[in-house]
């Protein structure tokens, strides 16, 4: 033994005694992630969802729910929720300059959660994998787990994790694994972004010709920007069917399949078909209002972060290119047409329904099958 080393330290029998202070066990960050494991993460029934309030207005007259004050009481009940899951995220107003109706139908119970629907299984931490990070993950990392597992799935597109530092992404469509409850690193890892709100202005507004849309704010949102999630109910995919049935009659469909093309390769026994649908008909926030376009300024990506079900993640709307104040934010429901491999559809159920997004490239159809040779992206496009 040289000098400079130290002898190796004697085990003590207190190394595995966890350290007690003032009579209660002290919980480090370790002894936390490592009881996290053993529980469950927060979920939320689908049959549980509150509509007392809903039922009250609706029982009222038609005079008495055209009041003007519906608008404020539906800004409010929006504030209240995002007061609670995203208190950075900044307040969302309501306008309308089209007629007298003073806000949406209230059909739905306003939040940014999923609501679990019969036969859906809950989330678990068991399979989850995480890293050990301290402080910030770093992309180039050989040993950070969540780069190695992001880098596995979409390492042949992108390398290191799918954001920029600045929280922006750098392709759309791509399934993106942020880190978890479970990770070690800090809050404000570059790898959780999803998880950390909405920092755009969005607002709700009639349009013209296709009901309620989503609308920019007065800054120009950047591409690759985090938008919101498409929170609802998930739901098993044959009731989905049944309530696509329904909606069909009032030709309003809240419905998406989740059908990515990389669920096939990553689940064993795959069954060939969609096993979940998202529905924001019953339960939603603002993004079960975005429209859909032929040429649209935002995409749907999935997101896993305390989900290790490959066919569970989240549908999120991430700014597809730079989008101009007061635009009208919308998606395709038929997929991007920028990207022939994704295959998230709405529903076909009110496919009959002509669209009206009044894009040059407009299909005629919300539902449509894409051209690919039309729809190269254009220059400041995600490609
Ligand atoms: C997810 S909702 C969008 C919000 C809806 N506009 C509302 O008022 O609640 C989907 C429905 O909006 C309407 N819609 C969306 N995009 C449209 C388009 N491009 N053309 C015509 N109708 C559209 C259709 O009725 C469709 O079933």
């Amino acid at each position: 033994m040289t000098p400079q080393e130290t002898p190796p330290r004697t085990p003590s029998p207190e190394d595995n005694v966890p350290k007690v202070y003032g009579g209660l066990p002290v919980m480090t960050w370790k002894s936390y992630r490592e009881n996290l494991r053993n529980s469950t993460p927060e979920y939320h029934l689908a049959r549980d969802l509150p509509h007392k309030f809903q039922d009250h207005i609706n029982f009222m007259s038609e005079l008495a729910r055209k009041y003007p004050q519906w608008s404020k009481n539906f800004e409010i009940m929006v504030a209240e929720t995002n007061a609670r899951d995203e208190p950075e995220a900044p307040p969302i107003t309501l306008f309308n300059e089209v007629d007298d109706e003073p806000a949406p139908p209230w059909e739905f119970h306003y939040t940014n959660k999923m609501w679990l629907g019969e036969n859906v299984p809950p989330p678990s931490y068991k399979a989850l994998k995480s890293c050990g990070c301290v402080g910030k993950c770093d992309p180039k990392s050989k040993t950070c787990e969540c780069v190695k597992r992001q880098e596995e799935l979409t390492g042949f597109y992108q390398s290191g994790f799918l954001y920029e530092k600045n929280g922006l992404l750098k392709q759309a469509g791509l399934p993106i694994l942020e880190c978890n409850s479970l990770c070690g690193c800090d809050e404000d890892c570059m790898n959780r972004v999803v998880q950390n709100g909405r920092k755009c202005d969005v607002s709700v507004g009639k349009t013209r010709e296709k009901g309620w849309g989503v609308f920019n704010g007065p800054k120009e949102i950047p591409r690759g920007t985090f938008i919101g999630i498409y929170a609802g109910e998930l739901l098993a995919d044959a009731v989905a069917e049944e309530r696509g049935a329904k909606y069909n009659v009032f030709g309003r469909t809240y419905l998406f399949d989740i059908d990515f093309y990389y669920i096939k390769d990553m689940v064993k026994d795959w069954s060939g078909n969609s096993k979940y649908t998202v529905d924001a008909y019953h339960a939603g926030n603002f993004t079960r209002f975005l429209n859909h376009s032929c040429d649209p300024n935002a995409a749907l990506t999935p997101v896993y972060i305390d989900e290790s079900d490959w066919e569970k993640p989240l549908l999120t709307i991430f700014a597809k290119r730079n989008i101009p104040p007061w635009d009208e934010i919308t998606f395709s429901y038929s997929g991007d047409p920028d990207n022939n491999e994704e295959e998230v559809s709405a529903q076909n159920d009110a496919v009959y329904t002509e669209c009206r997004c009044g894009s040059r490239r407009c299909k005629g159809t919300m539902f449509g099958g894409y051209d690919e040779d039309e729809d190269e992206p254009e220059d400041d496009e995600f490609s």
